[in-house]
């Protein structure tokens, strides 16, 4: 039995398994389509329906994950790390699998031994917390426009031929490999803190990512415009929920109270000041609530992940982009090149060069936005990023109204008084609550 488990593990023999596992997809698909009497239709019929386009993507998916899984327990069975060298491929493989432990890095390596930084006063948390504002708020105003522009315009070349842009799975993997090779760079040229979280932690992270981005897109098509606004708006709610599940995370009341206003707000906000445009669909179905329900689980778990990561191993946000872009990009080019769509993009976007063009600046607003996102959560965590993101859907509504001379209603203009009374009452409950917290610890500092 042992010999049989080393010879099916060795490095050696990895090749065949990563094709058996291809065979053993075909064969699932193969009975999928047996069982739901699919047999006539093609790949590209299955992935018509949210069902299907998503069972295809999730099997690409685990072609990645599960070898991955299997080298991980493998290593760890083996204890691998016990007789791991000092080459390259040891120490890549211990990044991997065990990360470096933080206790034992404090023995060794004296930045890991310096005290932590000093608190900040409440004016530079609130100079910290507007750049950040700021950042998101720029980079994903400009991407948000980019992105509509990409998805409706029509492209034409020098020949005369017209075509539309419609794989967002394309852009999501142009935008993080952009992400991953600027983070990469910066990390080469730069000082970093020591990097201590085992990699394959980014990808829990990454794949949420990606499936909240798939659920957005999907979800438009399956339920009205009042129901998807209603699920972005009140997006803190459960990432307060998923804070409370990943990192035991307790919240004030105040919090629990301004979440909901703030949802409240937003929906009035968006609901009186946009028209149901931008949706294919009248009705909201099972399948619509079952999607938005999803997108709102993925989005909350990638953010409180994150945060989670920066807590527990303190590394940098820059590290943290490289990191869950790496996987992104492993994920989503698999996944493209399995369906056969990477080769079709690559040849649109030689065909038509302006396509090129808006996918490298949408790209580098990506990746700008990213580094503001992941900056954000390490210093703020994850519901006030979340606020911020919620706020930005408002402003980019606001723009429009403004750019094409659209009304606000007065149920809109209820919603923004609604929005900016609960921050500022998040804000004002949260400085109390510290000064009060002070006043309860100074007897205990003064009799040392
Ligand atoms: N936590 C975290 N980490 C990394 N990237 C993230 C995160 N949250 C949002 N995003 C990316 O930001 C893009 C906009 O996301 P959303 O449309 O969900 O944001 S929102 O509706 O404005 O709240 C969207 O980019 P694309 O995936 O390229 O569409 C998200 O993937």
């Amino acid at each position: 039995m042992k010999i049989l488990y080393e010879t099916a593990m060795s490095p050696l023999n990895l090749m065949p398994l990563y094709r058996v596992w291809h065979e053993v997809i075909l064969v699932i698909l193969i009975a999928y389509m047996n069982q739901t009497r699919m047999t006539d239709y093609t790949l590209a019929g299955l992935s018509e329906s949210w069902v299907g386009s998503l069972t295809l993507n999730l099997l690409c998916y685990a072609t990645v994950f599960v070898p991955g899984y299997f080298l991980i327990w493998y290593f760890k069975k083996s204890k691998y790390i016990e007789r791991a060298g000092s080459g390259l491929v040891p120490r890549l493989i211990t990044s991997c699998v065990y990360g470096q432990s933080y206790d034992k890095l404090a023995t060794t390596d004296p930045s890991h031994t310096r005290s932590l930084p000093p608190e900040k006063t409440l004016s530079a948390k609130c100079m910290q917390l507007s750049f950040c504002f700021l950042g998101l708020q720029v980079s994903y105003l400009t991407w948000g426009v980019l992105q509509e522009k990409i998805m409706t315009k029509e492209y034409h070349n020098s020949e005369g031929s017209i075509g539309h842009f419609k794989d967002s799975q394309f852009l999501v993997f142009v935008n993080r490999i952009l992400a991953f090779m600027l983070a990469a760079m910066y990390l080469t040229c730069s000082r970093q803190p020591r990097h201590t979280a085992p990699i394959y932690k980014y990808s829990y992270c990454s794949f949420s990512n990606i499936m909240s981005s798939w659920c957005q897109y999907e979800a438009l098509k399956y339920v009205t415009f009042p129901t998807q606004v209603l699920a972005k708006a009140s997006k803190v709610i459960p990432t307060m929920i998923m804070g409370k599940i990943i990192a035991s995370k307790k919240y004030e009341y105040y919090e629990y109270v301004t979440a909901v206003l703030i949802s409240i707000g937003m929906t009035l906000f968006l609901l009186g000041s946009t028209e149901a445009h931008g949706t294919t669909s009248s009705s909201t179905t099972m399948s619509g609530v079952i999607i938005l329900v999803g997108y709102m689980s993925f989005d909350a778990f990638t953010s409180n992940w994150q945060g989670e990561l920066f807590t527990q191993h303190k590394m940098s946000s820059v590290q943290m982009m490289c990191g869950v872009n790496l996987f992104s990009c492993l994920l989503t080019t698999t996944s493209l090149m399995q369906q056969g769509t990477f080769s079709l993009s690559l040849q649109f976007m030689l065909t038509y060069p302006a396509f090129f063009w808006d996918s490298l600046i949408l790209s580098v607003c990506s990746a700008t936005g990213q580094l503001f996102i992941y900056y954000t959560i390490s210093v703020f965590g994850p519901v006030v990023f979340i606020i911020i993101m919620t706020i930005r859907q408002g402003l980019a509504i606001l723009l429009s109204c403004f750019i094409y001379s659209h009304p606000v209603t007065l149920m809109g203009i209820l919603g923004i008084l609604l929005v900016f009374t609960a921050i500022f009452l998040r804000i004002y409950c949260s400085h109390r609550l510290k000064q009060v917290q002070q006043r309860k610890t100074l007897p205990d500092t003064t009799k040392v």
